[in-house]
């Protein structure tokens, strides 16, 4: 699913209007319509307070207009206008009179006024700004939010939560509506993605209400939500008379001394995502273990017992994924360089190879185009340096994409795919995965599906979604504090299945 910009969606308004030869205020009563219905499903005519709080643009017009669609269908409902400017939207004037003809009058709220009272059991509806803010807030607006936040109210979100810029953090967090629910119009918007800016919404939904397609079609976005529509056109089929040889040869290379439980997991998930054969490359410390738990892969060892030292694999392996607890002791940086100079597989690069290629960054030349890192957010921060903001981060991510050839994984809570100017958000995963090893896990998973034949860039796009996924029907059995990475390989196979199931057909009652 695409990811508009604020200036893409006005431009999709005017697209739809001109097209569909519409007025402004058709598209608003669409968007009204589309929210009343989402309600009306939920509280079928109950009689809970509502109280909304519109702005005086065109996001306090959609308000506006929904107040009007509940008073219609009898909901109790109490309407304030949040005053903060004389700037009044078209349609948010012609939503006003429609509803002062219907003898429905709003209180106005300004700075000089003393806020309505909100019980914890009222419904709130936020539509005091939507994705035109492009400022601070005045004081007087700001303290409104927080009185809206501290009610504990359930409160529900026009399009964004209000306070919240399009593309940068708020200049004062307390200002910012915590939503628990948002109805976005048409397309997910970047900031519920981002550690920073994804906090002030519990959940969030799409509502159509039909911008134009082709617009919307035709437009490129630099930025794109994952779902299960864009992964299974990526999905290479098993094919009936293949061999193992058809799935390649990975070569996992990584551990010292206490921490090879890091190669067992990256090797158990690369076979488990489907590589043909999987090789370890450990220090001698790591053969008995590996060996132990793990029969189906084979073991090469370093010389020395404790760390690596040298990197000789006597084959050309169709990937290799390198860097987990492998350290990063002199002999070893020496051995990464000396097998960076030489190698021609591309690679995925996790936690000490990045650690490695961030303090000795002449190194980097030597990574083969295309190659995958994968870091966490402190290994991108070593990678990349300092960022201002989330949205500093992911340009500074593209840079740095570009730079070096490279794909990164920026790991998270939605792990973002950037290969050059575009980024590809996960939507897949959940918190139990926060827990020792998974990053490791994900490692492996890449590294097995370019094993396999998928492009470094799908593989890494699958290989997050799938790993998300299997965290995901993993948390069924294990719950988010008992998941372990172990559970997350476990559970691979279970997340191709529920990407491969057929959906079940609308209005077929199951017997
Ligand atoms: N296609 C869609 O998705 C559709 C979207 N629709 C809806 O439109 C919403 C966007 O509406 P919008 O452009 O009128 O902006 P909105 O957020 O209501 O702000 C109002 C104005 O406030 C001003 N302002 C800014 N910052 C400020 C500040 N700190 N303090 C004081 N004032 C400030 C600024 O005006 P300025 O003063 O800068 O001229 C701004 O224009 C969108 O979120 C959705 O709900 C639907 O109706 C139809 C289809
Ligand atoms: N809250 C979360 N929601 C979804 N996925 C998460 C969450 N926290 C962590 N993950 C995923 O778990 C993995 C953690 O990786 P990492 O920090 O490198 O772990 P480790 O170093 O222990 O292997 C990443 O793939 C990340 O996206
Ligand atoms: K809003």
């Amino acid at each position: 699913m695409k990811i508009f910009t604020a200036s893409q969606i006005y431009d999709a308004d005017k697209f739809t209007i001109s097209k569909q030869q519409i007025k402004s205020d058709d598209l608003m009563e669409r968007a009204a319509t589309a929210l009343f219905n989402w309600i009306h499903s939920r509280l079928n005519g109950a009689q809970v307070n509502i109280k909304l709080f519109c702005g005086i643009g065109n996001n306090g017009g959609d308000g506006i207009a929904l107040a009007r669609l509940l008073q219609e269908h009898g909901y109790s409902i109490s309407v304030f206008v949040v005053n903060y400017s004389e700037k009044r939207s078209k349609d948010f004037l012609i939503n006003l009179d429609r509803l002062k003809d219907r003898k429905l009058w709003p209180e106005f709220l300004d700075s000089d006024c003393s806020f309505p009272d909100i019980n914890q059991n009222d419904i709130i509806v936020d539509a005091i700004f939507g994705i035109g803010l492009n400022r601070k807030l005045d004081d007087w607006v700001g303290n409104l939010i927080k009185h809206i936040n501290v009610s504990n109210a359930f409160v529900l979100s026009v399009d964004i939560p209000s306070g919240l810029p399009m593309d940068s953090n708020p200049s004062d967090s307390s200002y910012v509506i915590r939503a628990s629910h948002v109805l976005s119009f048409q397309v997910p918007k970047l900031i519920f993605f981002l550690p920073e800016t994804g906090i002030y919404q519990n959940q969030w939904e799409v509502l159509d209400i039909g911008l134009d397609p082709e617009y919307l079609n035709s437009t490129n976005t630099e930025y794109q939500l994952i779902g299960k529509n864009e992964i299974l056109p990526l999905y290479r089929p098993r094919l009936k008379f293949s061999h193992k040889g058809n799935y390649g040869h990975a070569v996992i290379i990584g551990g010292s001394y206490g921490k090879i439980g890091a190669v067992q997991l990256a090797c158990s998930a690369c076979l488990s995502v489907g590589s043909g054969l999987v090789t370890a490359y450990v220090p001698e410390c790591g053969y008995n273990a590996l060996q132990t738990a793990l029969p189906e892969a084979m073991v090469l060892t370093d010389d020395e017992d404790d760390s690596i030292t040298k990197i000789n694999v006597p084959f050309v392996p169709s990937v290799y994924g390198i860097g987990m607890g492998m350290g990063t002791e002199e002999k070893t940086i020496k051995a990464f360089g000396t097998f960076l100079k030489n190698v021609e597989s591309p690679l995925v690069i996790d936690a000490d190879g990045l650690n490695i290629l961030a303090k000795h960054p002449s190194l980097l030349k030597d990574v083969p185009k295309g190659s995958v890192l994968t870091p966490h957010p402190k290994e991108l921060q070593r990678l990349i340096g300092e960022w201002e903001d989330d949205f500093d981060k992911l340009n500074k991510a593209k840079d740095f994409s570009v730079k070096n050839n490279c794909i990164l994984v920026i790991k998270g809570a939605h792990s973002i795919v950037i290969h050059a100017e575009k980024g590809y958000i996960n939507n897949t995963g959940n918190p139990g995965m926060a827990t020792a090893g998974s990053g490791d896990v994900l490692t492996g998973m890449i590294t097995g599906l370019i094993s396999q034949g998928y492009s470094p860039l799908n593989a890494a796009i699958f290989g997050v979604y799938l790993h998300g996924m299997a965290g995901d029907v993993g948390v069924m059995d294990f719950g988010y504090e008992a998941l372990k990475a172990t559970e997350i390989i476990n559970n691979i196979g279970k997340a191709y299945i529920e990407l491969l199931r057929p959906p079940k057909p609308e209005n077929v009652k199951e017997v």
